[in-house]
């Protein structure tokens, strides 16, 4: 059997187009341009890519893009106090700050400092609260992209046997608490997960958020099951100088075999991501000025 690719690329596109549309609509009836403001501290390659992308497809889907670089060795006080400014600035409606920060920064204490209704990551601890407990949150955008694709491809996910690898603050837990809310049976797996490849074998559902290029091979998986590969790993390049390959954290070549359907990287989840982020900077706009939500833009 050869899986169904699911095409997370051409689907981030259609959802960067609805948000344009509502953006022109916010424009043309209410003279309001959704603001987006990304703060990235320090030189990290992988960031820089997304940073990249994400600024040139907000000014894409008609919003305003706010970049603000910082060096590596911007003490945590600056950095509060920029998130401070942004907190305040009318025309900034979306604040994210690229994760990792370096090492002498709290980024607990800055993701904190964010106002709750400008965290279109969904990482304060509020957000996190309102999704656990089932109220109107920001929904973190990468498990948010993977809950649409999911929908999209099932329609209901109610009952289906969800198995999320990776337990982190961004990814694999929100994601678990998304396909809770949508009534799958959540199991979480983790480095310490004992006979992993038995616990991925039950699931419908895998989604891979663990950051070992293709950890989870075609054996680990039950005939059918769809895999949302969330990794992007970038190989040690063939020659040097050379830019070595993205690879996910599912191995494609033989999860394909198996699967009923899956995510490629890239091409998959990343651009999901982005879309997301505009998708919540939407919707933080909407609820700032008291308009109707998009609808099916968010959780
Ligand atoms: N496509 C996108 O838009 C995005 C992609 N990513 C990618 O997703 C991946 C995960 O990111 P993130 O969640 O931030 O990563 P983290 O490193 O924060 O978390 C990784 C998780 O995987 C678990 N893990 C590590 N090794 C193993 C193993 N051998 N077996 C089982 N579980 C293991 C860890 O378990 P434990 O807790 O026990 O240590 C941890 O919970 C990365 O490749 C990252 O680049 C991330 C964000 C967005
Ligand atoms: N506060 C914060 N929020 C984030 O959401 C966040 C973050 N920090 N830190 C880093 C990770 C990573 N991440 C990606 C998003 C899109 C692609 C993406 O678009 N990838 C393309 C390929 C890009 C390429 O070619 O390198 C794809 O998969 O097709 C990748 C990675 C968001 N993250």
């Amino acid at each position: 059997m050869t899986a169904q690719i699911i095409d997370g690329k051409a689907f981030a596109a259609e959802v960067r187009a609805k948000v344009a549309e509502h953006v022109s609509a916010l424009k043309a009836d209410h003279g309001i341009t959704p603001g987006l403001a990304v703060v990235l501290v320090g030189e990290d390659p992988a960031s820089q890519v997304y940073v990249r992308s994400k600024g040139k497809q907000t000014v894409e889907a008609g919003m305003e893009s706010f970049e603000h670089k910082l060096d590596v060795s911007t003490s945590e006080e600056d950095l509060l106090a920029l998130v401070d400014k942004l907190n305040n600035d009318p025309a900034v409606n979306g604040i994210l700050v690229q994760l990792p920060l370096p090492d002498h920064i709290d980024e607990e204490k800055v993701i904190n400092a964010i106002d709750p209704a400008k965290d279109v990551d969904g990482f304060h601890i509020s957000n996190v609260g309102l999704l656990a407990t089932g109220q109107k949150a920001m929904v973190p955008c990468t498990p948010l992209g993977c809950l649409m694709l999911l929908r999209d491809h099932f329609g209901s996910l109610s009952g289906k046997e969800a198995v999320v690898v990776g337990r982190s603050n961004i990814v694999g837990k929100p994601m678990a608490q998304l396909l809770l809310r949508d009534s799958c049976t959540v199991t979480i797996a983790h480095s310490r997960t004992k006979d992993i490849e038995e616990v991925v074998k039950r699931a419908d559902i895998v989604i891979a958020a663990v950051g070992r290029p293709e950890m989870v091979t075609g054996d680990w998986l039950k005939k059918g099951a769809v895999v949302i590969d969330v990794g992007i790993n970038r190989l040690p390049p063939a020659e040097e100088g050379a830019k070595g390959k993205l690879v996910g954290d599912v191995d494609f070549a033989s999860a394909s075999q198996v699967a009923g359907a899956i995510t490629p990287v890239p091409g998959g989840v990343g651009p999901m991501t982005i879309a997301c982020l505009l998708a919540n900077t939407l919707t933080a706009t909407c609820r700032a000025n008291g308009l109707p939500e998009p609808e099916g833009l968010t959780a």
